[in-house]
């Protein structure tokens, strides 16, 4: 287990209980001895939404606390014994550098004091992929880490939360699940956190890895995986930073008729590195490209993403990275390479070729 920076801390927040054990809750039974034991870390999101089933679509995120959403979920007993704790409880539109930090303290010293087989983390889905991502790059743990959360409130017809949580804690607690670095458990899928990414508003079928497809399926008879697993890391997870937030680097969009204002307004407003959400291949106007150099030179860190979906921005193609000072954010979308951004400035690391190379998949 490598290590990582700063104290663990079992804080919890959002006025839940400190921790709940469920295991038993949604049986009536006690937990069989033997079975993995599932920490889940509550945050919020709509799996935690309550709603007036006959309004339309209106729901209070993060309601629920982390017990009552497990005792929902019948059968969660033979798979595991459970504990829960409420981190937060925030829709993950809120979701904030403070929250993470303490999901990985905690989740690290689960991990060093092996006080559990797995965890789970429920979470909002707006932005599920950076939480997934910002953690499988500071925690670097063979533990199971799981998020999972739910695109109808827990009082919605057919709400998909339950059975995602059930889903979720039986990824979790699969042995096969060891070593495959954080994932993301929604609608009978596991994706990989570098992968995958929200991709409708509302539907059920949200996430998807549109480079790599999932790394497997779960459902209540079994997990299986399709992909083989990563290559074991050898080097240091990025540590977290002393005044638990991250450094700010600013995502710009590109379009049609880009101007320079954004990209200037970042520089002078204190940003330490901008993403540009670019067209096609990771590019955007002449007159944005040169601001982009004046950041260079100014000493930001500047990535290339794109806006399309899926593919990647191919470095010194159309843009040249070399003679720019550019990066390219390779297979990262635009807010995921902001996360490796900020945690590459927050570690040092902020030379052109440096950042290039970790931008690297499995490097
Ligand atoms: N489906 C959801 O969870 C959306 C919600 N706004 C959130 O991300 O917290």
């Amino acid at each position: 287990m490598a290590a990582m920076c700063g104290s663990a801390s079992g804080a919890t927040a959002g006025g839940g209980p400190a921790t709940a054990s469920a295991g038993n809750a949604s049986e009536g039974s006690a937990p069989a001895r033997g079975l993995p034991h599932i920490i889940v870390l509550a945050t919020g999101g709509t799996i935690a939404g309550t709603a007036d089933t006959r309004s339309a679509t209106g729901y209070n995120a993060g309601e629920v606390s982390a017990a009552q959403l497990l005792e929902s979920v019948p059968g969660l007993a033979g798979l595991a014994r459970i504990s829960a704790e409420q981190i937060a409880s925030i829709g993950s539109q809120d979701m904030n550098d403070q929250v993470w930090m303490k999901l990985a303290r905690r989740i690290q010293r689960i991990a060093e004091h092996h006080e559990a087989d797995g965890v789970v983390i429920t979470h909002g889905t707006d932005t599920m992929e950076e939480t997934a991502f910002f953690l499988d790059e500071v925690l670097r743990t063979g533990l199971p880490v799981v998020l999972t959360g739910a695109m109808r409130p827990s009082t919605a017809i057919s709400a998909d939360g339950p059975r995602n949580l059930y889903e979720a804690v039986e990824v979790a607690a699969s042995p096969a699940t060891r070593g495959r670095g954080v994932l993301i458990v929604m609608n009978d899928t596991i994706e990989s956190a570098r992968g995958a990414t929200k991709t409708n508003t509302s539907s059920v079928q949200t996430f998807m890895s549109p480079n790599t497809g999932p790394v497997g399926y779960a459902d209540p008879a079994g997990v299986r995986y399709v992909a083989p697993p990563p290559a074991p890391w050898h080097g240091k997870p990025y540590a977290l930073p002393a005044g638990d937030s991250l450094p700010r680097v600013d995502i710009i969009y590109s379009h049609s008729n880009m101007g320079v204002s954004q990209i200037e307004h970042a520089v002078a407003d204190g940003a330490k590195g901008i993403v540009l959400a670019g067209v096609g291949d990771g590019n955007t106007s002449k007159q944005a490209l040169d601001a982009m150099e004046r950041a260079v030179r100014l000493g930001l860190v500047v990535v290339r993403s794109t806006r399309a979906y899926s593919g990647f921005v191919a470095r010194n193609v159309e843009v040249d990275d070399d003679k720019l000072g550019f990066v390219a954010s390779l297979d990262l979308n635009p807010q995921k390479a902001r996360v490796l951004a900020q945690l590459l400035i927050s570690n040092g690391i902020t030379a052109p070729a440096q950042v290039q190379q970790a931008f690297e998949p499995g490097r």
